[in-house]
């Protein structure tokens, strides 16, 4: 009988969750090797570890689907049993499933080991983009140099085309064995929305002007410092925001801040100053979790997990990235760390993962995901709107504590949260705009390059420092794009680490509507455990319920929507209104030229 099946099919599930904790540890640990130190004899190690794993995973699902799951009385029987329903990319026949994981390691193989040459120093041609291109992109105030990076990163990633048009060939194909239309349609099925999409379009229309507010400030102040090269009405050229992929722009905030005169003490310097090193970075981020009373990290978190990028001549993949190796006890993060707030800051990003991890290490795995992506990417940032408040900043020692509270210095912190925080936004939204193009066919690889300036132009308003063409491939100098790892997660990471962020300042008696001396920007929930207590509470659901359930228990919301950020920043958002009024600037750009021919 049906009931009969169901007691089944509950053992059943129990057994293969154990299973695949197994399955997940063994890829979990040849995936660590492989990417904390890039030979071929690990890359070998890695696949031939994937492929079994496929093979496993492919039997246990054929068991799987043969359980009357959907007709199941209990719930959390039925969405255990409907996500494994969805094998993923070991549903390629085998030779096919292994040419997309070479694929996609070799992608990254390029992206994680491009040298260029230093512009002073034409023999110096050792620079990866960690530390040294980052570090150039971050200090140079030289545009020629920042040009010659610019270019010089993107002509040694471009490579990676090729591959990547297989990558989008191999990706659909699994998409399709697993009944989706495309990978676009695989990706946003993380969401569990039918308009989820459409959600997002609306959410970018009620941060657009507080973003053009911010661009139309920037490009004021980029052309007050290098002249004519930045128009008055055009597009802001992309190498001289301070970021190679003109992302986040905090690294352009000395010469930008609205009150210059009031010396924000150059957060990085005062780290330097007082001899920060990676491990002390770390050791400051799980105690601030520690202070809500979460999860500290494991003892294998700090046995296992690399801070600094080795110096034993190895190659490896630097871009930050948070391990859980699903046995409940080894977790890590692999972090090239320089010592600057930018780096304090991803670390707190990267903790904010693992204490998900840890949060909901005894759900089943099926269970062992983030609410939606994007909750995963919002945890760290929580915390790190807290630890970037000019009173944390002070109760930490770097802000001079006998530093006056007035609203200079209020507004200069805030502008250089907003300098990563607002300027991020239409980069998070076009990532996967352009790349759900290429997945359904609209973009072919004839157009790759000048669709991708058509978005990153009419969108972020930003243009090339030279023209491009369809020889270029300008996405490949982004990891997310080579490392098969979507984007939108991101850009709603931005606005709902805003929502939790206000309802966790409310819990924490740090935040009131109604009391203008407790605006939202000056929270720090630190120490609060009844923010900490709920935080916990949505953590440890992982993906056990739709997301809308898991925000509602620490928000009381259902809904992803602007008004957190907005609050947030609406004092910027006002003064960058009078201060572009003031100097006439015009707001958005026009894209009259084209800078990419076919
Ligand atoms: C720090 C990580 C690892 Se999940 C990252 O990729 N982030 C964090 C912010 C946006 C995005 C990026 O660097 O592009
Ligand atoms: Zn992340």
């Amino acid at each position: 009988s049906l009931e009969d099946e169901e007691i089944r099919a509950k053992a059943y599930m129990k057994l293969l969750n154990d299973k695949i904790a197994v399955r997940n540890n063994r890829e979990t640990i040849a995936a660590w090797s492989y990417a904390s130190n890039i030979t071929e004899e690990n890359l070998q190690e890695q696949l031939q570890v994937s492929k079994e794993a496929a093979k496993e995973a492919k039997e246990d699902w054929l068991e799987t689907i043969k359980f009357n799951w959907k007709s199941f009385s209990d719930y959390d029987l039925r969405r255990q049993f409907e996500k494994l329903s969805i094998l993923g990319r070991s549903a390629l026949p085998e030779e096919k499933f292994l040419k997309l994981e070479k694929i996609i390691s070799d992608m990254q193989t390029i992206y994680s080991t491009a040298k260029i040459c230093d512009y002073k120093n034409k023999t110096k041609c050792d620079l990866s983009l960690e530390p040294e291109i980052t570090d150039i992109l971050a200090t140079s105030r030289d545009p020629e140099e920042l040009e010659h990076v610019w270019i010089e990163w993107r002509r040694k990633t471009a490579p990676a085309k090729d591959l990547f048009k297989e990558y989008v060939k191999y990706s659909n194909e699994a998409a399709v064995l697993n009944n989706f239309t495309s990978t676009t349609e695989y990706w946003l099925h993380d969401y569990e929305s039918s308009t989820f999409v459409q959600e997002v379009e609306d959410i970018w229309e009620q941060l657009k002007p507080l973003y053009l507010q911010l661009h139309a400030y920037i490009r004021t102040k980029l052309r007050e410092r290098y002249g004519s090269i930045v128009s008055k009405k055009g597009p802001i050229p992309a190498h001289l925001l301070g970021n190679m992929w003109a992302q986040s722009w905090g690294n352009v905030a000395d010469f930008t801040l609205p009150h210059p005169s009031t010396k924000n003490a150059d957060i990085t310097s005062e780290m330097i100053k007082q001899g920060y090193d990676a491990n002390k970075m770390f050791k400051m981020a799980e105690q601030f979790f520690v202070s809500l009373n979460l999860t500290k990290m494991t003892p294998q978190f700090w046995e296992r997990s690399i801070f600094v990028k080795p110096d034993d001549g190895r190659e490896l993949i630097c871009h930050a990235s948070a391990w859980d190796f699903y046995d409940q006890t080894d977790f890590r993060i692999k972090q090239c760390t320089s010592v600057n707030f930018e780096d304090f800051t991803t670390a707190h990003h990267e903790m904010g993962h693992i204490e998900y991890y840890l949060q909901y290490r005894h759900q089943p795995v099926t269970y062992r995901r983030g609410a939606n992506d994007g909750f995963h990417e919002a945890v760290g940032d929580v915390m790190s709107l807290s630890v970037s408040s000019t009173k944390h900043l002070k109760r930490i020692g770097l802000i001079d504590s006998n530093m006056p509270d007035n609203d200079a210095l209020d507004l200069n912190t805030l502008f250089m949260i907003g300098l990563d925080k607002i300027a991020f936004l239409p980069f998070g939204y076009l990532m996967d705009r352009w790349r759900w193009g290429i997945f359904d066919g609209n973009t072919t690889s004839d157009d790759y390059n000048c669709e991708w300036w058509h978005y990153r132009t009419t969108i972020q308003g930003v243009e090339p420092p030279v023209d491009r063409s369809e020889k270029d491939f300008d996405a490949a100098s982004k990891y997310h794009i080579v490392a098969d790892v979507p984007y939108l997660r991101y850009f709603v990471s931005f606005v709902i680490q805003f929502q939790f962020h206000r309802a966790a300042c409310e819990l924490a008696g740090e935040y009131d509507p109604n009391d203008p001396a407790k605006p939202l920007h000056k929270c720090d929930i630190y120490q609060s455990t009844k923010a900490g207590e709920a935080i916990a509470k949505m953590l440890q659901m992982g993906s056990s319920r739709p997301w809308p359930d898991a925000m509602e228990v620490l928000t009381g919301q259902r809904k992803m929507d602007a008004s957190g950020l907005l609050e947030y920043f609406r004092p910027l958002h006002k003064w960058l209104e009078v201060e572009n009024k003031k100097n006439g600037a015009f707001i958005g750009w026009e894209t009259t030229e084209k800078k990419c021919t076919k």
